[in-house]
């Protein structure tokens, strides 16, 4: 049984109350660890050890904070098997997915910004006519807050610490308390990479305790922040009178919008991936499918034909393509909405039932679902399930296509599929969503914003918007 412990000033240690919190194993139901049950004054003594290191690392060279990260990333790509195994057991990912997808990026997060931050420039503005000159300098805030969700643990952990240390921040962390292991394990990597104390402190603990005092701690400046949107409304009612920054990636029910005129078997093998990926536990994937009606019939028989073909299995068998929910609680919320959506007249087309695995009867695996629903007011599609759970539904033109996929309180991603330029133009323009992905999916390049608009979030992520968002700029106007 494994005791996960906080990570403060360099040192693993146990909580301040000694109070435990059961770690499940979603592939079989078990407890297979105890994680912090972690309180404020966890957070006040990591609060105090990042205020020690921070004065150093802010002044630390930008070459120095580049080469440490860039070490991390290594580390962790070094270590893949011992991470991607470590993710797949506490979160029921297949481990294909953690070897190719979460362990990976979080090793690309490190890299990206450790490169990124020697590429980071303020800017200069001439004053013309009045003999001055003004600069802006980009300054660590000091202690930031980095608070992340259960579906994809490391990747978004990393995808948020790394860009608040290349700024020269310090930084308190908080992984999700369903996920904690591979964050648990960071902290001996960032030791060994020459991250010097007190610069990373990782908290583990419940939200309403352990998150809410990283988010009400006077001395914690911002917060990025990841998770459901009701979370992100609880943080921000805490956080915006403390006038605090605040980045929050929230919910999402993205469209996926398929015209006849697209790339078909492209598009059927890519909706596949966007709908049943990290068993539909992905704020990107495409919940809300929808399909112009002179193809409709036709999709309709071969996605239901290639989701049958999936293999709901043992997150640690190879050829798994639907591992398990993260816990038992999500497996009956997504339940509930499948339930939700038959009494609002959705059609179960394939899926619905939970899967018994043999020697893992006490795990919570649920069939890839599909819902036909004819109207988009429908439960099923304007609320966020987050799992294996897709609607489809025909659209009889561009017009409607756009209408459905905008009405929803969600603006996070959108797919397109079409070959038509003009209307890809059109719709790409008047989608009111954060991202938008035309003929792909996913296809992520670390330089661009990431977030969403209306109930999906507020700022973005990604690229120089993060190093924008961990630096207050200060403005210096000099008269010559
Ligand atoms: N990226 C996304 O879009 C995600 C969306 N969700 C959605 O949210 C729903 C609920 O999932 P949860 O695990 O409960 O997500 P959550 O939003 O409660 O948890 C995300 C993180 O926030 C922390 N947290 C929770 N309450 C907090 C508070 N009051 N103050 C500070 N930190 C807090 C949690 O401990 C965790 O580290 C899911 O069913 C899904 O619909 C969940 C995870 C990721
Ligand atoms: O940055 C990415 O590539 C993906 C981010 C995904 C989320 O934020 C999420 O699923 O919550």
């Amino acid at each position: 049984m494994t005791k996960i412990q906080n990570f403060i000033n360099g040192e693993y240690s146990h909580p301040i109350s000694n109070g435990w919190i059961d770690n499940y194993c979603p592939a079989n139901g078990e407890v297979y660890g105890q994680i912090p049950n972690s309180t404020s004054e966890d957070i006040e003594i990591a609060v105090e050890a990042a205020k020690k290191a921070f004065p150093k690392w802010s002044q630390t060279t930008l070459e120095k904070r580049s080469r440490i990260l860039i070490k991390i990333s290594e580390l962790l790509e070094a270590n893949l098997d011992l991470f991607a195994k470590a993710e797949s057991k506490d979160n029921g990912k297949p481990i294909s997915l953690a070897k190719t997808v979460d362990i990976p990026r979080a090793a690309s997060n490190f890299r990206f910004y450790g490169n990124a931050i020697t590429q980071f420039a303020s800017e200069s503005h001439e004053s013309i006519g009045q003999n001055a000159i003004n600069y802006t300098l980009r300054q660590p805030i000091g202690i930031v807050g980095c608070i992340s969700p259960w579906n994809l643990p490391l990747y978004l952990f990393t995808w948020k610490i790394a860009p608040a240390l290349a700024t020269g921040n310090c930084v308190i962390a908080k992984p999700s308390e369903v996920t904690p292991m591979t964050a648990y394990l960071l902290g001996e990597i960032c030791n060994e990479a020459g991250l010097p104390k007190g610069v990373l402190n990782i908290v583990h603990g419940l939200g309403n305790t352990t998150g809410q005092a990283i988010v009400k701690h006077p001395d914690i400046k911002a917060i990025s922040f990841t998770g459901g949107t009701s979370t992100g409304v609880t943080i921000a009612k805490i956080a915006a009178p403390m006038f605090k920054k605040l980045s929050l990636e929230l919910g999402g029910k993205n469209p996926n919008i398929i015209f006849a005129d697209c790339d078909y078997e492209k598009m059927l093998e890519t909706t596949i991936r966007s709908s049943f990926s990290n068993q539909g536990q992905i704020c990107l994937c495409g919940s809300r499918i929808f399909v112009e009606a002179s193809i409709y019939e036709k999709f309709k028989k071969d996605f239901v034909a290639k989701v049958k073909t999936l293999k709901v299995g043992h997150p640690s068998d190879t050829d798994t393509d639907i591992g398990a929910l993260v816990s038992k609680q999500h497996l009956n919320k997504v339940i509930d909405y499948i339930n939700i959506a038959k009494k609002e007249n959705g059609i179960v087309l394939h899926g619905g039932k939970t899967v018994s695995i043999a020697n893992s009867e006490h795990g919570y695996y649920l069939e890839p679902t599909i819902i036909e629903v004819s109207s988009n007011k429908c439960s099923i599609n304007q609320e966020e399930v987050f799992g294996p759970v897709v609607t489809i539904m025909p659209f009889k033109n561009e017009k409607e296509a756009l209408q459905l996929a905008n009405d929803v309180k969600y603006g996070l991603s959108a797919t397109l599929w079409t070959n038509d330029l003009s209307k890809t133009m059109r719709i790409t323009n008047l989608l009111k969503t954060g991202i938008v992905w035309v003929n792909t999916w996913m296809l992520r390049d670390l330089r661009t914003p990431f977030g969403g608009v209306k109930d999906s979030g507020l700022g973005r992520e990604g690229g120089f918007e993060a190093l924008h968002f961990f630096t207050e700029a200060k403005n210096i106007c000099l008269k010559y």
